[in-house]
């Protein structure tokens, strides 16, 4: 368990981690998710102590980090896979480590075995690939056999195989009852791998909610419809009681129906469609929502430019309930996001 109780830090005038509280469970993986710059890796840092807190605490099964006797057996992390000693061999990276944290030889050997490099164990680490050195990274955290993990972005430049294993272990590490805690600025990635969420944007909570009610809540499912009929189509719906959204692109979204009663309806009155489409907004579009005033860095060319909102409305339920204070654990309120729902 990790409790954060108020942390802040300030580097200067900035706000990097603002007043954090929040606890991370064992048993799960916990999902840490921000926008760059969101304050995630500081935060983690703090975790580990190699950043003072300027107020406020993080506490690691109930101790600072600092009075942990043998802090790498009670938690591990991977924050830099490149912090290992190049001219070193894998093994010995390892044994160093194992030996100045009073920790057997013979677990070298395991942990070496359980991340898949017992084959290039005697080879220097410097040689190693961007997967490789993520995977001695994570041995290194494994060591102690800790109950706590931390990732920081643990699939930052990896191939799938590469993915789909990182995935698979922190998920395995977490069912045998380790706290597993990972960072990540991809909705995407969290939804498969994390069972709870916790996000921030400039250093301040967002949210603090399982994965699953992120979803029920987010992933909103809708029917796209297209006519060169439009007027007379969006009053046939009206009259049927259905809520309509016009999206400005010459699209009509229904929430509460069925491709099948729809173009049922359409039918019935005689009324061409161009388009009948089944839609489910993603999770990534509902993150980039609740984080989009916090995101630091804006892209202002067209080629880097954000993505236009796909809808007027996705994350609007989100921000409701958030303004509202009733979302998840302990949520402040988000600035609502509202979009304009003509003939609702
Ligand atoms: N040593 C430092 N000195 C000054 N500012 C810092 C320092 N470390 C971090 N910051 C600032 O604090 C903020 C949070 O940074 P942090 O690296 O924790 O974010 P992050 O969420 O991990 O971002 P990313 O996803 O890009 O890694 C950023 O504005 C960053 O520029």
């Amino acid at each position: 368990m990790i409790e954060l109780d108020g942390l802040t830090k300030r580097f200067g005038s900035k706000v990097a981690v603002d007043r954090l509280s929040c606890r991370v469970s064992p048993g799960m993986v916990t999902g840490f998710l921000g926008p760059n710059g969101a304050g995630k890796s500081t935060t983690m840092r703090m975790m580990l102590d190699l950043d003072n807190p300027t107020s406020g605490s993080v506490r690691i099964d109930g101790k600072h980090y600092r009075d942990l006797e043998e802090p790498l057996k009670y938690i591990g992390a991977l924050l830099d896979a490149k912090s290992m000693h190049g001219g070193r061999s894998a093994y010995n990276n390892l044994l160093c480590l194992a030996q100045s944290n009073r920790i057997p030889e013979s677990r070298v050997a395991q942990v070496l075995d359980t991340v898949g490099l017992s084959a290039v164990a005697r080879k220097k680490s410097k040689g190693f690939s961007l997967g490789m050195g993520q995977r001695l990274g994570i041995a290194a955290a494994l060591l102690g056999d800790p109950q706590v993990l931390l990732f920081d972005e643990p699939v930052n430049g990896l191939d799938p195989e590469g993915i789909h294993w990182i995935r698979n272990l922190m998920k395995a590490l977490a069912a045998e009852g380790r706290t597993i805690f990972v960072s990540s600025h991809l909705m995407s990635e969290m939804a498969l791998t994390a069972d709870h969420l916790i996000v921030i944007g400039q250093g301040r909570l967002l949210a603090d909610t399982s994965m699953a009610d992120f979803i029920h809540q987010n992933s909103r499912s809708y029917v796209r419809l297209r006519s060169p009929q439009q007027e007379r189509l969006r009053d046939v719906l009206h009259e049927e009681g259905l809520i309509v959204v016009e999206t400005g692109s010459g699209t009509l979204e229904i929430d509460g129906a069925t491709t099948e009663a729809l173009g049922e309806l359409a039918a019935r009155h005689q009324i061409v469609l161009h388009e009948l489409s089944s839609q489910r907004a993603s999770l990534e579009e509902a993150f980039m929502q609740m984080t989009a005033d916090s995101v630091e860095y804006h892209a202002h060319s067209e080629l880097g430019a954000a993505p236009p909102p796909v809808g007027p409305h996705w994350g609007d339920e989100w921000n409701r309930r958030t303004a509202a204070g009733t979302a998840g654990n302990g949520m402040p309120g988000v600035p609502g996001t509202s979009g304009t729902v003509k003939g609702a």
